[in-house]
């Protein structure tokens, strides 16, 4: 039976200096000319032309099946021949490029350090209005339902962070990614400087942001470490990233692009199927194994209502990867399914452990599980993956199980962002001069709100993904009384959670979770 664990070797982080030589190849080509623009308006996959952020901007917001983020546009050529490396690769001043100074922000979700961190970290995800979004009126509740909330989950969480030595590895991870994007970028003679900044856990974004300015930086590029974009992790980040530019003097006039999303990228297609295919090669039959690939999911609401285009991005970029690997003659079965979900409302389906259960039912035998939404090991790879789905996957009749490990410091994919963050330097600032090329394929300064307008016009409250209460005989009344009911339901535990009396303390249930 091969139970192989991914092997570590290509989730470490190698320096950049061992990368394939050939991927300089990459440097100035241009983003996939694959992926389609599938803004609202252009259903049918027609690329896009002209101003589609602005254009999108009006339209309903409720987009089922294409939209994706519209990140193709051409590349212009010229950008890089100003470049001028002051710094020796290593130096710790900031970059300097001409007269500016180049810094390069990763975004991405953070994770408590240790068993103290995770309800306070929970806090502060449950406390995200694009995680939980309350209708107006109710908006004041947000932060004691928060509290409420991460005070319930935190047991069953710290569980899980327990097993996986006591801690996300999350920071680590994205530190490490950051200096070999560093490295990587000075390699290609782009003198930068690479900041982490997370969305619910140290180093906070603000903190990153104090440093950028404290570097004097002059040009940022933001890359939100989520290859898909979803409206709640790269679209919340963002979302804070905006309001905290708009509050600042000196980053109202930093000029500053982002690269929304970047799963249709050849190199980290590429590396993808590298990983895929060194483990596919682990198995005694490789041809027989059915290629699981499972993403984090959201709820289906998030798709349905407010026009995420996660599922679509999700669903183009397994594709590619198929695709790719089609083309080293690997011809495998496979299959996409979605994760982690949290709390009874409906989220994107099938369902990883379902599938894995019917996977079982037909008759498969040898599974690969590729985890497809996040580019770091985590606690739903290392615990939810290699722990709950394999016990699953083995009780369910499969007999071989693998795991492809998550990019981390893959070499490919680093130099690959390296050249995402390359490719978007002509767009620096594009806002401020009204270039309309490159506000078809990247977001400028202060566009944040149009590029999630795109998916999100009319920012539809969602049902909170952790709470529910539904009754009545119409899906309407349904979901209006269930949205009431909740309300009282949580306007009564808010009242017992901050004075200590009711019903949850009658019963002796509440303090259980203190
Ligand atoms: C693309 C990746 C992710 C999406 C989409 C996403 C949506 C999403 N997540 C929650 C709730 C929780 N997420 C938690 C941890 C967590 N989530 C992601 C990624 C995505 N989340 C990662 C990488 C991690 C792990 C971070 C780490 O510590 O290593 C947690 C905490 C863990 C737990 O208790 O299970 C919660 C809760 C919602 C509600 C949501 C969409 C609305
Ligand atoms: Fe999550």
């Amino acid at each position: 039976m091969n139970t192989a664990a991914p092997s570590s070797s290509s989730s470490s982080c190698i320096p950049a200096a061992s990368r394939n030589p050939n991927l300089n190849l990459l440097l100035s080509r241009s983003l996939l000319p694959r992926a389609v623009c599938s803004f609202p308006s252009h259903k049918n996959g027609s690329r896009c032309t002209g101003l589609q952020l602005e254009a999108s901007s009006s339209s309903s917001g409720s987009f089922q099946g294409l939209p994706r983020n519209c990140v193709v546009g051409r590349y212009a050529a010229e950008p890089l021949g100003a470049v001028a490396t002051s710094d020796a690769p290593g130096a710790t001043s900031p970059s300097v490029v001409g007269e500016d100074k180049i810094g390069v922000l990763l975004l991405n979700l953070g994770g408590p350090e240790t068993l103290d961190d995770v309800q306070p970290f929970l806090f502060n995800l449950f406390a995200d209005p694009d995680i939980i979004r309350l209708p107006r009126l109710f908006r004041f509740l947000q932060k004691p339902l928060a509290q409420f909330i991460s005070v319930l989950r935190a047991p069953k969480s710290k569980e899980g962070y327990a097993s996986i030595g006591g801690g996300s590895p999350l920071r680590q991870i994205t530190d490490a990614q950051a200096e070999e994007l560093r490295k990587s970028l000075w390699a290609k003679d782009v003198p930068a400087k690479v900041y982490v900044g997370m969305r619910y856990w140290h180093p906070f974004t603000e903190e990153a942001i104090e440093q950028i300015k404290r570097d004097g930086i002059t040009k940022l590029v933001v890359l939100p470490l989520y290859p898909q974009f979803s409206i709640s992790t790269s679209g919340s980040s963002l979302r804070l990233l905006e309001s905290i530019f708009r509050e600042d003097e000196y980053l109202v006039n930093m000029q500053h692009t982002i690269i929304p999303s970047w799963y249709q990228r050849e190199g980290y297609i590429k590396a993808m199927a590298n990983l895929i295919e060194q483990e596919l090669k682990t198995f005694d039959n490789p041809e027989k194994v059915v290629i699981f690939f499972s993403a984090h999911g959201v709820p289906l609401a998030y798709v349905e209502e407010a026009g995420d285009p996660y599922k679509a991005e999700m669903e183009e970029c397994v594709d590619l990867i198929m695709e790719e690997l089609e083309k080293r003659k690997f011809i495998n079965a496979y299959t996409l399914a979605y994760q982690s979900r949290v709390g009874p409302v409906e989220w994107l389906k099938p369902y990883t452990d379902e599938t894995i259960i019917d996977l079982g039912r037909k008759g498969v035998k040898s599974l690969l599980a590729v985890p497809i939404s996040f580019v770091s090991e985590h606690i739903e790879t290392l615990e939810e993956i290699d722990v709950e789905y394999k016990e699953l996957a083995l009780s369910s009749g499969i007999e071989k199980w693998g795991r492809v490990p998550a990019l981390g410091c893959e070499p490919t994919f680093i130099s690959d962002l390296a050249d995402a963050v390359i490719e978007s330097l002509p767009y620096v600032g594009a806002m401020a001069v009204s270039n309309l090329e490159a506000r078809q394929s990247l977001v400028p300064l202060g566009s944040v709100e149009e590029l999630l307008a795109a998916y999100d016009s009319q920012r539809r409250e969602l049902p909170p993904p952790v709470t529910v209460w539904e009754w009545g005989w119409t899906k309407s009344a349904e979901t209006w009384n269930g949205r009431a009911a909740m309300l009282a339901v949580l306007v009564l535990l808010v009242l017992e959670v901050t004075t200590g009396e009711g019903f949850l303390h009658q019963w002796g249930v509440l303090p259980l979770f203190r």
